[in-house]
């Protein structure tokens, strides 16, 4: 955590200078520290490799799934020594009719869901890459000390706080354990959040891609259901945009806001409630996303004036129909 958090200061303060030198800084205000925060270049490149989205997609959920399964691999020889100490001969899985055997998992299910809830956002941040270019951060923030910082450090070092308290747990012999119905229930939750998230996402961005003419059938892994919309339906501004309200974008404004704050809830909700500190993740980024919430009404009124009042109209739910 020091060598990306000191990494991050360094890139942060090279990007300001080359940006200064260079001439390619745009959009300052003249005031050190506050364009130091927001950045002086918005796409700084190496040859082909926009470091921005790099920064972004590529370091911190790899490293946030690696820190978790560390976790889990580390859990795991927490409780075969246990078992050894305690004289008991390690469980065996035959696998492929006994051809192969190997031996039992015995990562604790808590610890299996964070490894789970983590895999499924980098593996979706990588597989839907082609999704994110046309993204808020990357068309309009530049890369300054905000995005910097929190990708090489805050991101994969403080969204695994709900990792690191259950191996901690486990770790002074009092795993966290819960029924079968609550961790089921949880398990259900990630995977329908997932898919909501997952697939609103790229109903949007793909909409977005076909209208201009750039999107492009890809085979990574999953595909899912209704990540691509036939027939959507939309809005027709007089800006030329169009905004969509078909698929999942029917219901509510931002179902993907609120699908990611359902997993983001369920990585909490996994540690039980002896502590706060696992509930980090879900009350910081549901800061972040109220934030952005107001940041884009504001956008969207300003760039299509009317005919947003006529899509607020058309979806009049920001989060949950009929509710919020
Ligand atoms: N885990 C984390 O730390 C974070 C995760 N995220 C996740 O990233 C994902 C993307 O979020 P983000 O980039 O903030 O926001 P959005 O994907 O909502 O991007 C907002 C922009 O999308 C366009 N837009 C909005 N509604 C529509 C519509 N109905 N049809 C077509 N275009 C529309 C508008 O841009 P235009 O001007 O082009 O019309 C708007 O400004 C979310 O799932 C979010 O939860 C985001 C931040 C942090
Ligand atoms: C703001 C930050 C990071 C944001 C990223 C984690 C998200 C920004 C855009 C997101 C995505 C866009 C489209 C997608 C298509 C879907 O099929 C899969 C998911 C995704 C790739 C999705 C994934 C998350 C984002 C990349 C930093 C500052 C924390």
């Amino acid at each position: 955590m020091s060598v990306a958090m000191i990494w991050g200061i360094i890139v942060t303060i090279g990007c300001y200078v080359v940006g200064r030198v260079t001439g390619r800084d745009h959009r300052m205000s003249g005031s050190i520290p506050y364009d130091l925060f927001m950045g002086a270049i918005l796409n700084p490149r190496i040859g082909n490799v926009d470091l921005k989205m790099w920064n972004e997609i590529r370091i911190p959920w790899k490293l946030l799934f690696f820190v978790s399964l560390s976790a889990a691999v580390k859990d795991h020889e927490i409780n075969m020594a246990r078992e050894l100490q305690a004289g008991l001969t390690p469980q065996v899985w035959p696998l492929f009719g006994g051809m192969i055997e190997m031996n039992a998992i015995k990562t604790s299910a808590p610890l299996l869901f964070m490894l789970l809830a983590h895999l499924l956002y980098v593996n979706a941040c990588m597989k839907g890459e082609e999704c994110i270019p046309t993204t808020w951060d990357i068309f309009y923030e530049k890369w300054g000390f905000m995005l910097i910082f929190w990708n090489f450090a805050g991101v994969p070092f403080s969204y695994c706080y709900s990792t690191l308290y259950l191996l901690n747990r486990s770790l002074a012999n009092e795993p966290i354990q819960h029924s079968k119905f609550y961790t089921t229930f949880l398990f259900v939750t990630l995977l329908l959040a997932y898919y909501v998230w997952d697939t609103a996402n790229s109903q949007k961005n793909r909409f977005r891609m076909q209208q201009r003419g750039t999107f492009v059938e890809r085979k990574t892994f999953p595909q899912l259901p209704w990540g691509t919309l036939k027939k959507p339906t939309y809005v027709q501004t007089k800006h030329g945009n169009k905004l969509l309200t078909g698929g999942h974008w029917r219901f509510v404004r931002k179902p993907h806001y609120t699908a990611d704050l359902l997993m983001a809830l369920s990585w909490g909700l996994i540690t039980g409630f002896d502590s706060l500190i696992p509930y980090f993740y879900v009350v910081f980024f549901t800061t972040v996303l109220v934030h952005r919430v107001g940041r884009d009404e504001i956008h969207c009124q300003s760039k299509y004036g009317a005919d947003f009042d006529e899509y607020c109209r058309q979806v009049p739910y920001m989060f949950i129909p009929f509710i919020f």
